[in-house]
């Protein structure tokens, strides 16, 4: 992986319209000096497997992002994956419903990638966690959809909400799960020249 010099003035841009994504980057003391989400078409090909999909996604959201000079842009996709099946934000909540009820008593994997973008260069990671979900009962499924928590979500459950009753077990990143992995993801702003820890200009 390239690794640029650092540079204190360049401006950080969020290619992302998700909320979780600006408060996990917040952990890190960055604010972004925008907030630009990408506008791709996120639909799945046929036969893609899930891993392949979100770094497509993430990849396209990067491609369709034109930083200026000065700006790195950030761009993620999360996905849940039960073995090769693909779960997206749900449409609605017959969807949700079906979703976590394939995902009951079972571990599935979160994928989230990452892509950091500086001129036309492109830095990108994802990153795979398996969650163990406990069953759910009737009413533990009834009163979540109610909770409308699972909308906007992929898979159709929030780990940081409500829903977190729900997983016992994780193997990976926690803030992979919500988004934006913490880790990896100030691994690729520090090469793409972002300066993240305090000298900032
Ligand atoms: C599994 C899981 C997903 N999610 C969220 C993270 C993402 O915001 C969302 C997946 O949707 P994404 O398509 O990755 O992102 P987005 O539509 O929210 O924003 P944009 O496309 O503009 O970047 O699911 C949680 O918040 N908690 C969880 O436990």
């Amino acid at each position: 992986m390239t690794t640029l010099t650092p540079d204190p003035a360049l401006r950080l841009i969020l290619g992302s319209g998700s909320p979780r994504r600006l408060e996990l980057l917040a952990q890190l003391g960055v604010v972004p000096a925008a907030v630009r989400p990408p506008d791709i078409n996120e639909d799945v090909r046929k036969g893609e497997l899930p891993r392949d999909y979100v770094n497509r996604i993430a990849a396209d959201k990067a491609a369709a992002m034109d930083p200026a000079p000065g700006e790195v842009v950030l761009c993620a996709d999360t996905t849940v994956a039960l073995g090769r099946r693909i779960m997206r934000k749900p449409a609605d909540r017959a969807e949700a419903a079906a979703f976590l009820s394939a995902m009951s008593g079972r571990r599935h994997k979160v994928i989230t990638a990452v892509a950091v973008k500086r001129g036309d260069k492109v830095w990108q990671k994802d990153v795979q966690t398996t969650v163990a979900m406990k069953r759910l009962s009737e009413a533990e499924l009834t009163t979540y959809l109610a909770s409308d928590d699972w909308r906007g979500k992929a898979g159709g459950y929030a780990i940081q909400g409500p829903a977190g009753a729900f997983i016992p077990w994780i193997n990976g990143s926690y803030t992979g799960i919500v988004g934006l992995p913490l880790a990896e993801t100030a691994g690729l702003l520090t090469a793409a020249g972002f300066s993240l820890w305090g000298d900032r200009a």
